[in-house]
């Protein structure tokens, strides 16, 4: 595999289709949504938005090599994903469990008793998640469904509300509509039961009990720069790590450049993206301030650099969009993976060796360097640049003190005066 994949950056697109079809057996010029599946899926369906779908290379976890196909509109993220892998090497992925949350959000009366009220429930405890069992036998028979349920007040600020938690496992799924409709059809027997009304019932996109974390120990000879030595390249990553826990202007850049891989496999697989960033980005402020979500620390004794991330997950093989996708289905095919926690794994150590490729970069040579190198590229393609006019473009567009496309397009006009 890795011959036919060696400089795949550099052969034409139908030369990698040819070797993604020899490799997977997918045909990816092939696939497309129709026009019957498009209006299936939303609602005043006019057509399909594209985005371009590359591939990632060199991409191992757990000593599984995966080919990770990337929905997304920003130059360098494919390439930042392939190098940042070449140099990392296995990543090791766990994914212990995963359980989604459901609430269902009570007004109290003022003769409601928080202590009685958490009385009540753990006395219907099993009643309770009886009825909910009821409602999601299929997922179910998958070996899923509800877990645990209590309640909670906050007596403190808002005495007037409590809300019953409901733990659930989606096992392949998201388990988004599962769980609705278990909070729904259970919402009447607990505002019997404690004698509340009921304000709403809905899962909660904030995923603190499905959690991923991977990690990674990289040789720091594997680290290699213009201007710094492997040594002062590992500190440099180690001091942008500590610098993103500090400052949430820094630390919202550096989880950019983690959701730039995971965002677009979540977009390719037919994951819900708002619900993956959502539940990310609550996890960075779970101590009241925003922080970076990956540590990298040098170890200089073993000389090794350690990096680690730890993020919820909440992503599905199965289910919602995804199984009515065409593409989605291709996409998961591609990665093969046979459940959601393996797809987790994968995701999450696509954010850590993003993460890793962008922090290598900024610290080192700057990630204008690599990253306006495809810029370029991708601006010289919007003024019409043919592609035997691409390499000169390029060349020309880098020696600017500014790429936009007012300058591309002079550059274009200049190289067909000088043909
Ligand atoms: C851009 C690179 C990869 C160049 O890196 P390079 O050192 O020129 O790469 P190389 O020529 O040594 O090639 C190494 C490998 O990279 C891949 N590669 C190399 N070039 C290509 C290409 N054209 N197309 C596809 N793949 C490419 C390819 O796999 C190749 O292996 P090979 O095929 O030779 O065996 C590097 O500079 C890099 O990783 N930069 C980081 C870019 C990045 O993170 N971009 C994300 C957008 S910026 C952002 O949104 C977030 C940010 C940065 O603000 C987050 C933060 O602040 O933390
Ligand atoms: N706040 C949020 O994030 C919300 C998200 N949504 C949307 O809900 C959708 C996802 O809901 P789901 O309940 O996941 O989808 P779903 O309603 O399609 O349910 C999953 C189905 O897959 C079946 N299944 C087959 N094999 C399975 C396996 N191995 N493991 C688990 N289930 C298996 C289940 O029995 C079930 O019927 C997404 O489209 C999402 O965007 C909906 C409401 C709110």
């Amino acid at each position: 595999m890795s011959e036919l994949l060696s400089k795949f950056y550099k052969k034409t697109t139908a030369e990698r289709n040819k070797i993604i079809k020899e490799l997977t057996h997918q045909d990816f010029q092939s696939t497309t949504l129709s026009e019957e599946q498009g209006s299936q899926l939303i609602e005043n369906y006019l057509t399909n938005y594209a985005v371009p779908l590359g591939v990632g290379l060199n991409v191992q976890v757990n000593h599984q090599a995966y080919l990770v196909p990337l929905a997304t509109e920003e130059p360098s993220v494919v390439a930042a994903l392939s190098n940042g892998g070449k140099i990392l090497g296995n990543i090791d992925a766990t994914t212990k469990e995963r359980r989604i949350i459901g609430q269902i959000i009570m007004k109290c009366h003022p003769e409601n008793n928080l202590e009685q009220m958490t009385q009540q429930i753990e006395k219907n405890k099993d009643h309770l998640l009886e009825v909910a069992n009821q409602y999601c036998e299929s997922i179910r028979s998958y070996g899923g469904g509800p877990v645990d349920i209590w309640l909670k007040g906050y007596p403190e600020d808002l005495p007037e509300f409590a809300t019953i938690y409901l733990s659930f496992d989606p096992v392949d799924a998201m388990g988004a509509n599962q769980l609705n409709t278990v909070l729904e059809a259970l919402a009447p027997d607990v505002s019997r039961i404690i004698d509340t009304e009921v304000v709403m019932a809905i899962l909660s996109n904030y995923q603190d009990l499905a959690l991923t974390q991977a990690m990674v120990e990289v040789p720091i000879d594997r680290l290699k720069s213009n201007q710094y030595s492997p040594e002062q390249l590992a500190q440099r990553i180690e001091w942008a790590s500590h610098y993103a826990q500090l400052d949430p202007y820094r630390a919202v850049t550096h989880n950019k450049g983690i959701m730039n891989g995971i965002t677009a496999l979540a977009l390719a697989t037919g994951n819900d993206t708002r619900a993956i960033e959502a539940a990310v980005h609550a996890h960075a402020s779970r101590d009241g301030q925003y922080r970076g979500l990956s540590q990298w620390n040098y170890d200089a004794e073993d000389g090794v650099l350690k990096g680690e991330l730890t993020i919820p997950m909440p992503v599905a093989t199965v289910g919602g969009t995804l199984s009515s996708h065409p593409q989605s289905q291709q996409v998961l095919k591609t990665l093969n993976v046979t459940s959601a926690k393996e797809l987790a794994n994968v995701m999450v150590s696509v954010g850590l060796i993003q993460n890793f490729a962008a922090l290598r970069a900024l610290v080192s040579e700057g990630i204008q360097a690599g990253h306006m190198q495809l810029q370029a590229r991708s601006t010289a393609q919007q003024v019409g640049t043919l592609p035997e006019e691409l390499p000169d473009m390029v060349h020309l567009l880098m020696q600017q003190s500014e790429i936009n496309q007012r300058v591309a397009a002079q550059l274009l006009d200049k190289i067909r005066k000088n043909k």
